[in-house]
């Protein structure tokens, strides 16, 4: 008795063997835990799904790769642009005499593609063709040639290794709808109220696409595109002007009156073309005089004002059974929030240097008409570098943009300064690809997807003082085992 009297002293409690093994199973609780909850919700090594849109505009066709975290296809914002291909030559359409060559321009890019995605990803990887205006006003001119094209690009396509889904015209409606998406997408902007509208200058044709609470769509239904994105039901106006693409107005612009003498091109700039090029479109088939030479001289003369008026009478102000009207009869409700300006609204007003919209619209207009009454010679030696093609004709585009945008669509001195011109958001360009393969992969659900409460860091920090308190309060429970000091004399 005495002898376990003794023992008990000297004994330290946390040496039974039960609390010795409480205490290791325990830790390595606490420890297997926190492990866990680290691996489990650690993002896993990046793996990427991949998507190809080739945009066979009319000018051009452009190639556009896309990437996304293979483990999360629905979340905002996570889809980018990771390259982008210029297709040499002009657009599908001027192939139409010789279908092939069109198949054949693509190939280039295609391989390109093959080297940026990666070998494993290829089967898997969609590709799609969407042409746009130039190919509507072919298929309006002559639907046996654009079929031949189509089919042409088709099988070019089909012979690449990506899983190829099929190359088709898109209608105005849809070019302008995503344009919007893609402008939206990349802002942020589909899970709020207030949305971005957006602005598509072509060569052919010309989108405006915004939300308005003056719009439900009744007064003009073809004007109309509903979404439900994100679980936010979006009711777009949208309009495409078919014609209105800057190279087309040029046309329009052209075979007008004083078409020879332009205002719309600097002074000391003259250029013998053909009337048969000029006239080959539909867009201007009806204003070709019935006999004409076979070639003009174009002959610049340089001033603003004039180019301004030249370009208001490719404009219908005269018609409207609507409300309001933007031009040519087209109903537009009153214009709301910004504004991004891409594709060619943003290569010429880069150009010209005129992309801050901060500056009153006045002084863009006064830049401008000083630019355009600068000497063809001056401006060829100030733009050593620049096509020569695109180079004589900024004073004309950007004399189209602005009157487009103010007589045509009706945007002020103040709403003009909301307008952005803008080529890329956050590294993808700004354009209807990447609206469209999002749509046609059903990447942006109508419902928002459940969000996890916390971000990854905010719940490994939560889960370890979880994880701390818990082990604290096992500690703290086995108080009645902890040493104490005893009042009794120890006896050594
Ligand atoms: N200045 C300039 N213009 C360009 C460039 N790339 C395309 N464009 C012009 O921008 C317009 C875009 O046309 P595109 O996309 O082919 O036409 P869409 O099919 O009518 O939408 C055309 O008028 C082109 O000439 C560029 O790099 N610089």
């Amino acid at each position: 008795n005495d002898q376990t009297g003794l023992y008990s002293v000297f004994r330290n409690p946390w040496h039974t063997p039960l609390t010795i093994f409480i205490a290791v199973v325990g830790v390595i609780a606490i420890v297997a835990l926190v492990t866990v909850a680290v691996l489990q919700n650690k993002p896993l090594i990046p793996k990427y799904k991949y998507g190809i849109v080739l945009d066979a505009g009319s000018s051009h066709t452009a190639m556009y790769i896309y990437e996304w975290p293979a483990e999360k296809d629905n979340n905002t914002g996570r889809v980018e642009q990771t390259h982008s291909c210029k297709v040499k030559g002009p657009g599908i359409s001027s192939y139409a005499s010789d279908p092939k060559k069109a198949g054949q321009s693509l190939q280039v890019c295609m391989k390109e593609a093959e080297r940026f995605v990666p070998s494993e990803r290829h089967e898997e990887t969609p590709l799609y063709l969407g042409a746009t205006a130039g190919m509507r006003l072919l298929n309006i001119e002559n639907s046996t040639a654009s079929d031949q094209v189509f089919q042409a690009v088709s099988e070019s396509l089909q012979k690449s290794p990506f899983s190829f889904q099929g190359a088709r015209i898109l209608s105005g409606q849809e070019e302008g709808a995503f344009g919007w998406v893609t402008v939206n997408y990349l802002d942020d902007r589909l899970k709020q109220v207030c949305t971005t509208g957006a602005l598509d200058l072509g060569g052919a044709s010309t989108q405006i696409s915004f939300v308005s609470d003056a719009f439900d769509g009744s007064e003009s239904p073809n004007n109309s595109v509903n979404f439900r994105l994100y679980g936010n039901d979006y009711n777009l106006y949208t309009h495409s002007f078919l014609c209105y693409g800057k190279d087309q107005v040029l046309r329009m612009a052209l075979s007008g009156p004083g078409s020879i003498s332009d205002p719309c091109f600097h002074n000391g700039y003259s250029e013998s073309k053909n009337y048969m090029t000029l006239y080959n479109s539909p867009c201007v088939s009806k204003r070709k005089p019935v006999s004409s030479p076979a070639d003009f001289t174009h002959v610049g003369k340089g001033n603003f004002y004039q180019c301004q008026e030249l370009v208001k009478s490719v404009f219908d102000f005269t018609q409207c059974k609507y409300t309001q009207c933007s031009f040519n009869g087209v109903y537009q409700p009153t214009l709301q929030g910004p504004f991004g300006a891409f594709s060619a609204y943003y290569f010429v007003m880069n150009f010209l240097n005129l992309t801050d919209t901060s500056v009153p619209l006045q002084s863009v207009k006064e830049a401008l008409a000083r630019y355009c009454s600068t000497p063809w010679e001056t401006i060829k030696k100030q733009h050593p570098g620049i096509k020569l093609k695109y180079l004589a004709e900024y004073c004309f585009s950007g004399t189209y943009i602005l009157t487009l945008l103010t007589e045509g669509y009706n945007f002020t001195s103040e709403t003009f300064s909301k307008i952005r011109f803008i080529k890329q958001i956050k590294g993808s360009d700004a354009g209807w690809t990447l609206g469209y393969m999002l749509n046609l992969t059903n990447m942006i659900p109508a419902e928002a997807p459940d969000t996890p409460l916390l971000p990854h860091a905010g719940y490994v920090s939560v889960i370890t003082v979880i994880a701390l308190v818990l082990f604290l309060l096992f500690v703290l429970s086995l108080r009645p085992l902890w040493p104490r000091c005893s009042q009794k004399p120890q006896i050594v």
